[in-house]
């Protein structure tokens, strides 16, 4: 069976930090235009296959291939959130947010438009603080702006590493909703801690094993995300996941 558009294919990763190995000939299919997520324990190696994804380890620091569908590399196609928002302290949210700009020195129609940027800060509550530095801002309003630039890259893989953990919760619902209905269609690996956030967001949740992860236990959510977190299937669901993630050793 062909896989879906922009999948992401993982050959044999195997990856090491110095004496402690993360990954060990781990093979895997994150599925195009889906939410995939990823739940594991702290330091199990959740950000690095992330790093990996979007070509941030040097070569020379691990072994496999991560590849497009056609085979080619995915240099250009993915766009990557970090944990820490990463804001330019000298510009303001609206300059952090059009960076790409900058950046690729992009302009006229390739370039990304302001007003756009202006609209996506006002779904995201950020429209009083266009002109701000990241210094005058809560950590959460800096995540919400980081959140804001990634998804303007309006790349086809989209790498969300705890992109929502610095929010309030009815901020945190909102945001939820919000990205889910921007990156339809898009493939979204994204990490969290959070396996109530993992339920409503994922097509599929990864549950990543160490000390050293050679593989991920796969588990399907049984309808379409957004799912409504009240809802009684989704809370049993939680239990089965928190009984698979409760056999998790802490890596050491
Ligand atoms: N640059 C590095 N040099 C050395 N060790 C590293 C480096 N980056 C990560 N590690 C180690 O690799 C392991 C996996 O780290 P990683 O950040 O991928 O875990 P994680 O699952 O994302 O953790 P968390 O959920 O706490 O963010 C940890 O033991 C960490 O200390």
């Amino acid at each position: 069976m062909p896989s879906p558009e922009n999948s992401v294919h993982i050959q044999d990763l195997s990856l090491s930090y110095q004496e402690k190995q993360v990954f060990k000939n781990f093979s895997h299919c994150l599925k195009g235009g889906k939410w995939n997520v990823l739940l594991g324990r702290s330091g199990v190696g959740k950000s690095s296959l992330l790093k990996a994804i979007a070509g941030l380890l040097s070569p020379s620091s691990y072994q496999g291939t991560i590849k497009a569908d056609d085979g080619s590399i995915l240099s250009g196609q993915v766009s990557w959130m970090t944990q820490d928002a990463l804001l330019l302290p000298w510009l303001s949210v609206l300059q952090n947010v059009l960076i790409g700009n900058k950046l690729r020195q992009l302009s006229g129609t390739s370039a990304i438009s302001e007003t756009k940027a202006k609209s996506l800060l006002s779904d995201l509550g950020l429209v009083s603080y266009l002109d701000m530095k990241p210094d005058n801002l809560s950590g959460g309003m800096r995540q919400r702006t980081a959140l804001a630039r990634t998804l303007l890259e309006d790349r086809p893989i989209v790498l969300l590493d705890e992109p929502f953990s610095a929010l309030d919760a009815m901020t945190r619902s909102e945001m939820h909703d919000l990205t889910s209905h921007y990156l339809t269609n898009k493939t979204v690996v994204m990490i969290t801690h959070d396996p109530l956030e993992a339920l409503k967001l994922a097509d599929i949740v990864y549950i990543l094993k160490g000390p050293t992860i050679t593989r991920a236990e796969v588990f399907i959510p049984s309808s379409c995300p957004p799912r409504d977190t009240k809802n009684q299937s989704l809370l049993e669901e939680h239990d089965i996941l928190m009984g698979q993630l409760s056999d998790c050793k802490a890596p050491s």
